[in-house]
């Protein structure tokens, strides 16, 4: 595997926080061999690649979720973050499908994880809930089912979740997948405000075009056939000075072979065959998104 195109202006220059080294990812056959990269700490880092090609299967091993077949991950300073499954979690997670508790309300759904890993009492948990809440603009929706929320809201009220123990760093999976692509702008747009406001690292596997050069600071472009990353870079730079067939293919939209493909949601070239269609509109939220302070007065207790 030849080394990957380095085309960043931002990549590389942010502190260290999380280091892949020589680390190999799949199940039992290898997906993905000795990749090697560090994500900084507060960068909008980017999993990108074509349908199948690993990118679920690097996040959950980044995070912990599955053991890498070899090789090491360390987040801030701790290998291993598979030992760390049953302790207190140091970063958020927001999967596929969301994963709120039908049968909780989103403010039970967000205070789960406080009841589980702090000894708050209710009052006060209450009050880091709303707190949470009116941070993904979900103010008033806390007595609400996940079922009477819009595709858009279960997003927010899951990232919601995820921020519940304060934590600096998120995963998140195809966070706009579903979404029509104005719900999705503004997710990208609570994203990004997460991010400045709150200095949040993210690290977010997406295919979303319009995402990828929104909201990204670095982005990796994972190839199946190498089973390697191709092009390390800001995304904006990678789809405007790269020459690398497949990099230009995964940024243009186009076939390997340089052929624009016709129709960007069904396209058939090697590394683009998964864009998913949008969904019907959905409720809207509002574009004033509410002023983001670190208002909770018990971050140190459950740091
Ligand atoms: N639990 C599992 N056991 C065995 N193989 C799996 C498992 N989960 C995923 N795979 C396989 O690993 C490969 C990579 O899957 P993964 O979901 O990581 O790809 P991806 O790049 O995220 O794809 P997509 O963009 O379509 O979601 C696929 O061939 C998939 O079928």
């Amino acid at each position: 595997m030849g080394a990957p195109e380095i085309l960043s202006s931002r990549g590389g220059s942010l502190p260290g926080f999380i280091h892949a080294r020589e680390l190999s990812i799949g199940y039992g056959k290898p997906l993905m061999e000795n990749l090697d990269f560090t994500i900084g700490k507060g960068e909008v880092f980017l999993i990108l690649g074509g349908s199948g090609t690993g990118k679920s299967t690097l996040l959950k091993t980044l995070f912990g979720r599955l053991a890498p077949l070899a090789g090491s991950v360390e987040i801030a300073g701790v290998g291993d973050p598979a030992r760390l499954q049953g302790h207190r979690p140091r970063f958020g997670v927001s999967f596929q499908g969301g994963a709120l508790f039908g049968s909780l309300t989103i403010a039970q759904n967000v205070a789960l994880p406080l009841e589980q890993w702090t000894s708050l009492d209710a009052r006060t948990i209450a009050g880091i809930v709303d707190g949470k809440l009116r941070l993904v603009g979900l103010e008033g929706a806390g007595d609400r089912l996940p079922s009477e929320l819009s595709g858009g809201m279960q997003k927010r009220a899951g990232i919601a979740r995820a921020l519940a123990l304060e934590n600096d760093l998120l995963f998140l999976d195809e966070p706009s997948a579903g979404l029509d692509p104005i719900t999705s702008s503004e997710l990208d747009d609570l994203l990004i405000a997460l991010n400045r406001s709150l200095g949040l690292t993210l690290v977010i596997v997406t295919h979303e075009l319009e995402s990828i050069f929104k909201i990204g600071t670095r982005a990796i472009l994972l190839d199946r056939k190498t089973r390697g990353i191709v092009a390390d870079g800001d995304p904006r730079v990678l789809r405007d000075e790269s020459f690398d067939p497949r990099v230009r293919a995964f940024f243009h939209r186009e076939s390997v072979s340089g052929r624009r493909e016709a129709q960007t949601d069904s396209v058939q070239g090697e590394l683009l065959s998964s864009t998913p269609r949008p969904q019907p509109a959905e409720e809207p939220f509002t574009k004033d998104l509410p002023p983001i302070v670190r208002e909770d007065p018990f971050r140190g207790e459950y740091l």
